[in-house]
Parts: structure tokens; sequence; C-alpha cells
């Protein structure tokens, strides 16, 4: 995102995160005056007043997002997804911020484990500010994400690093799906939100899906010459099946936008009557939209899509 701002020309990009050893490494990475580096932690308010004072856009993606160990440290998701949005959101408000993007995840949706249950309560975090800041002069909005391929700690640089060492690929469930999405289309549906959100909009990039079956044997394809060495081990701690970007119930009031679906704010109050009217009437014709029911990739159409990717492409040369 940092590197797509200043190849866009910005003024100043301010990066603040908890780990000073990371930020090194960027520092040497970009070398642009431009970058400035606050080291903080979104649990901690006056920290984060630092790097958003005077920044006309914030996007906040900072997050405890691995499953299996949210779900042993559930209080650790609450403080950093919850109350560090709450956090960010009323800290950038008041600094002037124009608009404000919260990352959030296909895990967010039907929530069954704690990484997704404290991003559900960020969404609703960020869509109370809206509702109940009418005249706010920060627009925020939410992105919700399915998985972003070769993302820092996800399954395909694991899978790559497995065939490359010869080893067997550890597979959780085999059927399983899951939605993919490029680091670049994600830096896009960012974007999105940006220019076209009101107040509590929620976004998604439509997106196919695959099989982890076929995720694995598309990358021993890639990678080796030989049969995919699968070893299963069955679905870890609060993993799902199918993932859903979008429920019924959003689906029912979604604005199809083309690549991307927006929702936009129920900006109700809670005087309910003042809203009946007579004849609505019907069931109405909508179903979520899951990593099931959307396109899905057979091997050859999941390599496609994983020869996009630059870091397959670094890997792959290396072969
Ligand atoms: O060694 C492994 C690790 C994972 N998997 C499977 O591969 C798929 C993807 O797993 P992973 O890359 O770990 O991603 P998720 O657990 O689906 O979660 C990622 O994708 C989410 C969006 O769905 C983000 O919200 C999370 O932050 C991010 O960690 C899942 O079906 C896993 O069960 C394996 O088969 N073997």
């Amino acid at each position: 995102m940092a590197r797509h701002l200043l190849t866009s020309g910005v003024r100043q990009v301010n990066i603040f995160s908890r780990d000073e050893a990371k930020q090194d490494q960027m520092r040497r990475a970009f070398n642009d005056e431009r970058v400035r580096f606050f080291l903080g932690d979104v649990r901690d308010a006056d920290s984060v007043r630092a790097a958003v004072t005077g920044a006309d856009f914030v996007f906040h993606a900072a997050a405890l997002k691995q499953v299996p160990s949210c779900e042993f440290f559930p209080q650790q998701a609450v403080k950093t997804n919850v109350v560090g949005s709450h956090n960010v959101i009323e800290t950038a408000a008041a600094a002037g911020v124009r608009s404000l993007v919260c990352l959030s995840t296909d895990k967010a949706v039907y929530p069954v484990n704690a990484m997704g249950m404290s991003k559900a309560l960020m969404e609703k975090t960020a869509q109370a500010f809206a509702r109940n800041n009418p005249t706010s002069e920060m627009t925020v909005s939410i992105t919700r994400y399915g998985n972003v391929m070769y993302s820092r700690g996800s399954v395909i640089p694991a899978f790559v690093s497995q065939v490359r060492a010869g080893e067997p690929m550890i597979v959780t469930e085999p059927t399983m799906t899951r939605f993919l999405m490029s680091l670049a289309e994600s830096v896009d549906l960012v974007e999105h939100a940006f220019f076209h959100a009101n107040p509590g909009d929620l976004f998604v990039k439509k997106a196919p899906a695959s099989t982890v079956d076929t995720l694995a044997r598309a990358v021993a394809g890639l990678f080796s010459d030989g049969e995919a060495d699968l070893r299963v081990i069955g679905t870890r701690h609060g993993e799902k099946l199918h993932e859903t970007l979008l429920s019924r119930e959003e689906m029912m009031q979604a604005e199809d936008q083309g690549d991307y679906f927006k929702v936009p704010l129920d900006a109700r109050g809670l005087q309910y009557e003042k809203y009946f009217s007579e004849g609505a009437g019907g069931v109405p014709q909508a179903q979520d939209y899951a990593s099931d029911n959307t396109e899905r990739l057979d091997i050859a159409a999941t390599q496609a899509l994983l020869r996009t990717l630059p870091e397959v492409d670094e890997e792959l040369a290396r072969r």
C-alpha cells in the first residue's frame, strides 16, 4: 500500500506499527524521505495520535490475524482488534482525518473463531461511529477480504517451501474452500473504498475460490516434476470449511458495482416504529456470497492465478 501511494505522488506516508525491526527493514527498502515511521500500538491511543495527526487518509490494517493463535488468546484479539480499532477510529476523527478504511475479513461473517468474532466487532464499531456521528468530517468505511495470496504466514509460501524441500505438503482438510485475492487486488479494494465510500459503507471484491486440495496440487505442479505428496492433518482450531464474504441479509442490501459489492450502512435509528410501511411482502431472494458458491478454480486456473503473483515468479526463477 505504501509503495503504491508513493508512486501516486503523495506528500507523506506515515507508517505506524509495533515492530521496530520490520520498520528498520522498510526504512532501508523505501529509502524515501516522504516515509515516516511511528512506533506504537493501537491499544495505546496516545501512540496512535502522533501517527494520524495531519493525515488526510488512514488505512487501518493493524490486527491479530492468525485464526489458531487467537483461539488460545481471545482476550488479546479483543484488545487489538476491537479496543485498538476503536482507538484508531476515535483518534483519527478527532485529528481531522477525512477518510479511514478499516480492513476486515470474510471470517467476520457468521464468525465461529475468536479472530472473526473480534473483526466482526471492529466492523460494528466502525458502523456505529458512522451512525452515531452523522456530522463527522471523517468517512469511515470497511473492506472485507478473502485470503490474500502469499501474505505473511499464509499457506501458499508454506506449500512452496515444503515442495522445494522435497517434504510432504501439510494439508488441513482437502475439501476446504477459500476465496483467493492478490495483494494488488487488495490494494485496489482499499483505494476503491477511499474514493467511493459514504460513511459506514462496507466493500468486498468479487473473487474466485479453490479447494485446499486444488491449491496444494497447483503449487506442487508449478514447483516440482513429480506427483503431489499431501499429508492430511485435519481442520485446525476455529477453522471453517467454507468462508462467506457477504451474508444473505447483506446481499439483499448490496449494490453490485461490477468488480465490487457495496453494502450501505443501515442508518436507521432505534425508533423502528418510524419506519413501518405496509405491504413489503414476499420472501426476498438472495444467497450468501460464499467460497463454495463463487467461481471455482481448477488446478490449471489456480496455477494461472498463481503465475500472476510476483512472489511466485521470483520463486520459479530460483528453481
Ligand atoms: O499448513 C497449512 C496451513 C493452512 N492450510 C489451509 O489453507 C487454507 C488457508 O490457510 P491460511 O493461509 O492459514 O489462511 P486462513 O486461516 O484461511 O486465514 C487467512 O485468511 C483470512 C481471510 O480468510 C485472513 O482474515 C487471515 O488473517 C489469514 O490468516 C485453510 O483452508 C487452511 O486450513 C493447510 O492446508 N495447511
